[in-house]
């Protein structure tokens, strides 16, 4: 589903982002990429959407190389990933049906189709009488699901989170884990990136743990004295 080629990012100003970097993600897969602030973790998922291109080697998606797509191919590729975000990037001045439906909308979606659409992710993360709502009066949890539906309204393949439980408290930490293992458990391949080491050993996923943008550990996590590798 995801390859890295040998992929390097330098950004302008010459600091090396990521180097080298290699690894591959099957279908279906569920994985946590951790590591220290300024690891390369917001650069990786970058390099997925086509947010930044790598300065060296290459991504591919679905089988598609990314160095091959041209910039008007992009909104293609976009359409097959859901993003989350730790600060949900939510409108708050509109309701949670209008947000959640704004890929449909960009995407040409008829407003009976839409609606159905809206209506079942809003189901699936258990917001649905919050429809009609503005999200500024939700809790920091409600809003992040409302993040994950607009991510997964047009059911993407790939779900890439960057913190998505960052200003969450632990409870609600484990409620939107489990959101995207029930994404996951339907054939969504799942990617995010946390800091929440604790959280992530609990989960016993496989972990890609970046230092200073190089790939230094590719397995399970269990506990602080049993580290087995994959
Ligand atoms: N647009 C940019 N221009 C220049 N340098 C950048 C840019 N984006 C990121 N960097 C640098 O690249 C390195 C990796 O950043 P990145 O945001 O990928 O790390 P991260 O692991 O996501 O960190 P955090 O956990 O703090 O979000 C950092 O040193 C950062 O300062």
């Amino acid at each position: 589903m995801i390859r890295f080629d040998q992929v390097s990012k330098r950004y302008p100003g010459g600091h090396e982002a990521l180097s080298r970097l290699s690894f591959e993600l099957e279908r279906a897969e569920m994985v946590f990429l951790t590591g220290h602030s300024g690891a390369g973790k917001s650069t990786l998922l970058k390099l997925m959407m086509l947010m930044e291109r790598p300065s060296q080697g290459q991504v591919f998606v679905s089988g598609q190389n990314l160095n091959r797509l041209s910039t008007r191919q992009i909104p293609q590729l976009r359409r097959q990933i859901g993003v989350v975000f730790q600060n949900h990037q939510l409108l708050f001045d509109r309701s949670v049906y209008d947000n959640v439906a704004l890929p449909l909308l960009i995407e040409g979606y008829n407003p009976t189709e839409a609606g159905r659409r809206v209506r079942a992710a809003l189901d699936k993360v258990g917001l649905l009488n919050k429809e009609k709502q503005n999200p500024i009066v939700l809790s920091g949890g409600e809003q992040q699901r409302v993040g994950i539906a607009r991510a997964v309204v047009n059911k993407p393949k790939l779900l890439l989170a960057d913190e998505p439980t960052g200003n969450l408290d632990p409870a609600l930490s484990e409620e939107i884990m489990s959101l995207f293992q029930q994404f996951n458990d339907v054939g969504v391949t799942v990617l995010i990136a946390s800091h929440d080491i604790a959280l992530v050993r609990r989960l016993k996923k496989r972990v890609l743990g970046l230092a200073n943008g190089e790939l230094a550990f590719d397995g399970v996590l269990h506990n602080a004295a049993n580290t087995e590798t994959a």
